[in-house]
């Protein structure tokens, strides 16, 4: 998307290609910063600590890692160090791993000579092909946006709910729930976009807020808790959100509170969709709930918030008492059954292995 005017990707290779470029998020929304990784750890680094974040862009920038970490050493153990370090940084976005073994897949038959071109070419192509998936998946959500706007007798504003950052800062371009919202606000839909705060790292008012504003879509932020009541009152047209991980029957894990978003749009029959990129379906699970593992991460990120002083500095204070723990679950699981329908670059489905078997019949026997 452009920033300043300027096409801008959420990850890219340096001109000197000796580096891979990042926007830091950490840094969003009161300072637009971007970062040079050259190492496999300050590739390994900056997914961990959310320089890099969203499931789509963690996946690009792990298999940049892996290009990174063999320009130093292309030998085996090198490699299998990489995919290693790599792995260990996020648990619940498939993206991460499924990019690994991709990298692993290519990389492995070669002679170290060989890979370090290869890493840095395939890495490329993951990035082009998450661009043109999100394009493909914009499209497919566009139609369900305009037919929510027709059912609505094209009346007032289309209003839109989504939870955490799911634009194109979590992919390398476009977004992914945020991808047909974009398509309608250009095609002159008026939308609008209720923002979910999503703590505790606020990924919607810093990042979501960020993008929306910087594109000109109206929108508005609101606490966690205020979803539910907007949909009792009849605010909220439909709900779409991203996902880190999809089992083969349309369980959804999401950012923390998804799953309290999809129960209210249940109860008030709002449309509750899930864009979901291909890569970010994992055939090999089930059962979300018992098998998706959920990350948690360190309690700070609860008890501590960053924001921008009345000077303009940009500091951060401690928000609970010194002597209470925080516990921070980063993701939920939506089980099929309040998911409305899986928008992915193929087309729209139910959330089921029969709808997503339709699209993807390449996948059907795929089986643990
Ligand atoms: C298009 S994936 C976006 C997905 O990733 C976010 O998690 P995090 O910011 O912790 O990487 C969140 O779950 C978004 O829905």
């Amino acid at each position: 998307m452009k920033v300043h005017g300027k096409p801008t990707r959420a990850v890219w290779l340096e001109p000197d290609a000796c580096a891979v470029g990042i926007i830091d998020q950490t840094r969003l929304p009161h300072a637009f910063v971007t970062a040079r990784l050259e190492t496999l750890d300050e590739a390994a680094h900056a997914i961990r600590a959310m320089r890099v974040r969203g499931a789509p862009l963690i996946g690009a920038t792990a298999a940049y890692g892996v290009w990174l970490a063999l320009r130093a050493d292309a030998s085996d153990a090198a490699l299998t160090r990489a995919l290693a370090v790599l792995g260990e940084t996020r648990p619940t976005a498939v993206n991460l791993h499924w990019a690994l073994e991709e990298m692993r897949r290519v990389l492995t038959p070669l002679r170290p000579v060989e890979r370090v071109e290869a890493a840095k070419r395939r890495a490329a192509e993951l990035c082009d092909e998450d661009v043109a998936i999100n394009r493909a998946l914009g499209e497919h959500g566009l139609k369900l946006l305009e037919a929510a706007w027709e059912k609505k007798g094209r009346k007032g504003r289309l209003e839109v709910l989504t939870h955490c950052n799911a634009g194109w800062l979590a992919t390398v371009d476009f977004g992914t729930a945020l991808s047909p919202i974009y398509l309608a606000h250009d095609a002159g839909l008026p939308v609008h976009v209720w923002v979910d705060e999503t703590r505790p790292r606020n990924q919607g008012s810093q990042l979501t807020a960020w993008e929306l504003g910087q594109h000109g879509v109206p929108h508005t932020v609101i606490a966690d808790n205020v979803g539910g009541h907007l949909m009792q009152h009849g605010q909220v047209d439909l709900c779409i959100v991203g996902t880190d991980r999809t089992t083969a029957q349309g369980d959804v894990a999401n950012k923390i509170g998804t799953y309290l978003k999809a129960l209210a749009a249940k109860d008030n029959g709002v449309p509750f969709y899930v864009a979901l990129p291909s890569p970010t379906i994992d055939w090999r699970l089930r059962d979300g709930v018992r098998e998706i593992p959920i990350e948690q991460r360190d309690g700070s990120e609860l008890s501590d918030v960053t924001g921008r002083l009345a000077s303009g500095e940009v500091a951060t204070v401690r928000v609970t008492p010194e002597g209470s723990p925080s516990a921070n679950y980063a993701f939920d699981v939506t089980p099929a059954r309040l998911v409305t329908a899986l928008i992915t670059e193929r087309g729209v489905c139910p959330a089921s292995e029969a709808g997503l078997r339709s699209l993807f019949p390449e996948r059907a026997e795929v089986r643990p």
